[in-house]
């Protein structure tokens, strides 16, 4: 369980450069947050910081649980989904192996559920690479229904889908928040349905 995750007087910098300091928030279980700014405003190494991925130049990510207590960063991270706009697929693998692959990885159990969920069992002989990009989408989305983690960092989640798959990821991250998880999604779309907006100002 992750019931907060607080970044205090966060800053991030690529190469030389500060991307943005001073950034103060708050994230709890059962909210959805939208991750705004211009293109290049540092969304995506935000999320990529608070999965561990990037060390923060200043400040503080702190993660903690239901009593209010410190989880350490490790264990943190393996109770945090990061989707990428990459998707993070492997393109040679048919998508029933990267599937069960995934699923296997990140705890999850069988992935049965999230391939119903997802629509996906027309696709599941496929190579990713055959995949057009909103399905390659809907089989990254499987992972977070395969395998139920609490803190979800989207990456422009609903870029490449359709209005009918939007509206299922509206549904995922509603039910997401509503079970308790916590998502934080960047995103160029108006945030409908989110419960607020944190803007990165370049
Ligand atoms: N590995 C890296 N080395 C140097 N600079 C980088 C690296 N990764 C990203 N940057 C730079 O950091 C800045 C922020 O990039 P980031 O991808 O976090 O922005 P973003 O807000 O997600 O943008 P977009 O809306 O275009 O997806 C950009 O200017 C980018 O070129």
């Amino acid at each position: 369980m992750i019931a907060a995750v607080e970044m205090s007087r966060l800053g991030i910098a690529r190469g030389d450069r500060s991307l943005f300091q001073d950034l103060d928030a708050r994230l709890e279980a059962g909210q959805a947050v939208a991750l705004t700014g211009a293109n290049g405003a540092g969304k995506t190494s935000l999320l990529r910081a608070l999965a561990g991925f990037i060390r923060p130049a200043e400040g503080t990510v702190r993660f903690t649980d239901a009593a209010g207590a410190e989880i350490e960063a490790e264990t943190a991270r393996r109770r945090i989904h990061l989707l990428g706009h990459l998707d993070g697929l492997r393109p040679g693998a048919r998508v029933r192996d990267e599937l069960a692959f995934h699923a296997a990885w990140l705890g999850g159990g069988a992935a049965e559920a999230a391939v119903e969920r997802l629509s996906l069992e027309p696709l599941l002989e496929l190579e990713v690479r055959k995949l057009s990009a909103g399905q390659r989408r809907r089989v990254a989305l499987a992972r977070l229904v395969a395998a139920p983690r609490p803190l979800w960092l989207l990456d422009e989640p609903g870029a490449p889908l359709d209005a009918r798959w939007r509206g299922v990821l509206a549904e995922l991250i509603a039910e997401h928040t509503a079970a308790g998880g916590l998502a934080l999604i960047a995103t160029h779309e108006p945030a409908h349905g989110l419960a607020r907006t944190l803007e990165l100002s370049v």
